[in-house]
């Protein structure tokens, strides 16, 4: 049995839910980005955080809000942590964590080596950091597109807080991803979908295998 940590970004509803939390999913990401096919109302992100309170870590995905509607989301949501996934500063991250008393990941996006760098003025105020792959061109997701990046890149990093792989990871690529990282921890959320935006019960299961497997 591995001890890789996962994530399940962008559950939309209670049945994938429930395969996530069942097949011991570490995390599970709800969407509050209105442009993204996985976006969840807040009423159905309630829903679905009390399905996963107590069984896994509660992950808000959020791009660039404003303070108010992160405020919303933690008054009613109550996630574990927020995770921001736009052009938000290190300083808006540390405000977060002392405002909402939340843990914090911040998404770093990479194509290159010299994008790693970003992670080291991140780690000292986000508890984590999401290594995901650059966004294609014209792409109205900053995250979310399933594409992949070199993975050797992330091999040997220190950066002494925890940080996770994700982009373009599935079922069939996410043991090699691990091998050739050396991660202990990966996120996936398009990888387990069988049409964009729609997860597939099978697939999250299929992807949480291979990561047991690995
Ligand atoms: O998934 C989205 O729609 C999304 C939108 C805006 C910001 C982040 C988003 N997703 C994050 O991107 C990673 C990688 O996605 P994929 O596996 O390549 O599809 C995902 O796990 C989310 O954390």
């Amino acid at each position: 049995m591995s001890d890789i940590k996962v994530k399940i970004c962008g559950l939309s509803t209670e049945e994938t839910m429930e395969a996530a939390l069942d097949a011991g999913a570490d995390m599970v990401g709800l969407m509050f980005f209105p442009k993204s096919p996985r976006h969840v109302s807040l009423s159905d992100a309630c829903k679905l955080a009390d399905m996963a309170r107590d069984r896994a870590e509660i992950v808000a995905v959020t791009v660039d809000m404003d303070l108010d509607g992160l405020s919303r989301i933690k008054e009613l949501v109550a996630p574990d942590t927020f995770q921001f996934h736009g052009s938000e500063a290190p300083e808006a991250c540390a405000a977060a964590k002392v405002m909402h008393g939340t843990g914090v990941m911040k998404a770093v996006s990479v194509a290159a080596k010299e994008d790693l760098e970003k992670a080291l003025y991140y780690s000292v105020v986000a508890d984590r950091i999401l290594f995901d792959a650059k966004p294609p061109k014209g792409s109205d997701l900053p995250g979310g597109n399933g594409v992949s990046y070199d993975w050797s890149l992330l091999k040997d990093l220190d950066l002494k807080k925890p940080f996770m792989l994700s982009g373009g990871l599935n079922a069939d690529n996410v043991a090699e991803a691990i091998r050739v990282s050396g991660v202990k921890e990966v996120d996936v959320s398009s990888g387990v979908e069988r049409d964009k935006g729609v997860k597939d019960s099978n697939l999250i299961r299929a992807f949480m295998a291979a990561v047991k497997a690995a």
